[in-house]
């Protein structure tokens, strides 16, 4: 296994930007998502690496080993596209052996890995099978089969799972998580699906117009997106705009574009946020962190009138319309009786579940 690190990589078409300045060091053995929307440079990221493109800057390396002018037979790397291109005339057995046979291994060796992979993805007993009298999810398999029978330093993984249906998708994606988990192996994954990559990640990298907005676990980048764009793309999120009023020991002081007064952590600042008096932040509020109030909590009670209750049997999810504002919040439900459009509400938004967006 290899880690993988990316010198201040630049990719330029003509004159189009691929991608610009990405500068990372992902860990050997480590899970890291490249995930952003269509045109944001995963896949020519992803491509560098593989060896698909050379950077027009930058360097990438292997471990030590200097591989940005390297082709990609010479990377010692798997991949999975999207698309699966598997050879449909070939069987389930030679799809997978077919990389054991550009490299030369002899017959008794591959039939030996190729059996031994195909039980990893739990294929056994399909090896005799044509490819077109295969499901989605079963191809799929083959894919990551094909890229593992040759013993990758690290895998590359292009958006595998987005021709399978929303079930199939979930239970994939845990299957390529056990599998990487138990190999130990590389892998780097390109999604635009952010479920996707907060369940799999150790590390995700969010990117936009081929530019690195943040890195980090999905639990940093989730509660401490550093800007707007992350703050939304990743899950939902009310995003208020406010000014700073002043400060109470460890708290800062906000006035909602509304009016409300709102305390939050200084701790819960991304390194972009300007937090000083008078300066305009953003504030990001989950909305499974807004609490109905019970009107004991003394500070950051908003109150407001019920726009839309949406019952899903497990939670209460409502619109509230607090001032200009809207506010999206979603309770467990207890039990308690539902509010219906119109009806006054009050709401507590924990001072920890504020976070101050740049
Ligand atoms: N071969 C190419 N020639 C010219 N421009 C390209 C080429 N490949 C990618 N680009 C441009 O580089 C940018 C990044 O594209 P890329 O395919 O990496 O995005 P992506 O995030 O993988 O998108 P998607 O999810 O749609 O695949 C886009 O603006 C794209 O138009």
């Amino acid at each position: 296994m290899s880690s993988v690190t990316l010198d201040h990589v630049y990719k330029r078409f003509g004159q189009a930007k691929g991608v610009e300045d990405v500068h990372i060091h992902i860990e050997s053995g480590e899970f890291f998502t490249f995930l952003g929307p269509s045109g944001c440079g995963k896949t020519t990221t992803l491509r560098m690496i593989a060896g698909f493109y050379y950077p027009t800057e930058g360097h990438i390396r292997f471990g030590s080993q200097e591989v940005t002018s390297l082709p990609p037979h010479k990377r010692n790397t798997g991949m999975v596209f999207q698309n699966y291109a598997l050879f449909p005339h070939m069987t389930v057995f030679e799809n997978i052996a077919f990389g054991l046979q550009v490299r030369k291994v002899n017959k008794t060796d591959a039939k030996e890995r190729v059996e031994r992979i195909m039980k990893l993805v739990r294929l056994e007993g399909y090896g005799g099978r044509r490819i077109d009298q295969l499901s989605g999810g079963q191809q799929q398999r083959v894919a990551l089969a094909r890229a593992l029978v040759i013993e990758p330093q690290i895998l590359l993984l292009d958006e595998p799972l987005s021709n399978l249906d929303a079930k199939l998708r979930e239970e994939t994606r845990f299957e390529i998580k056990r599998l990487q988990l138990e190999l130990g192996i590389t892998t780097i994954y390109v999604t635009h699906d952010q479920a996707e990559a907060m369940s799999m990640s150790d590390r995700i990298m969010v990117m936009q117009s081929g530019e690195v907005q943040q890195i980090g676990t999905p639990h940093e980048i989730y509660h401490r997106p550093v800007n707007r764009f992350v703050a939304s793309f990743i899950g939902e999120t009310n995003l208020w705009e406010g000014t700073v009023t002043g400060f109470d020991g460890d708290e800062v002081l906000v006035r909602t574009a509304s009016g409300q007064m709102l305390s939050g952590l200084k701790e819960n600042a991304s390194p972009r946020a300007q937090l000083s008096v008078g300066e305009k932040v953003t504030l990001s509020i989950r909305p499974e962190s807004v609490l109905e109030s019970t009107g004991n909590e003394g500070q950051n009670v908003v109150t407001g009138s019920v726009v839309m209750s949406e019952f899903t049997g497990a939670c209460v999810n409502y619109v509230t319309e607090v001032g200009t504002e809207s506010l999206r919040s979603m309770s467990i439900n207890l039990g308690r009786p539902i509010k219906q459009r119109g009806d006054a509400i009050g709401l507590h938004i924990p001072k920890e579940s504020i976070y101050f967006a740049g």
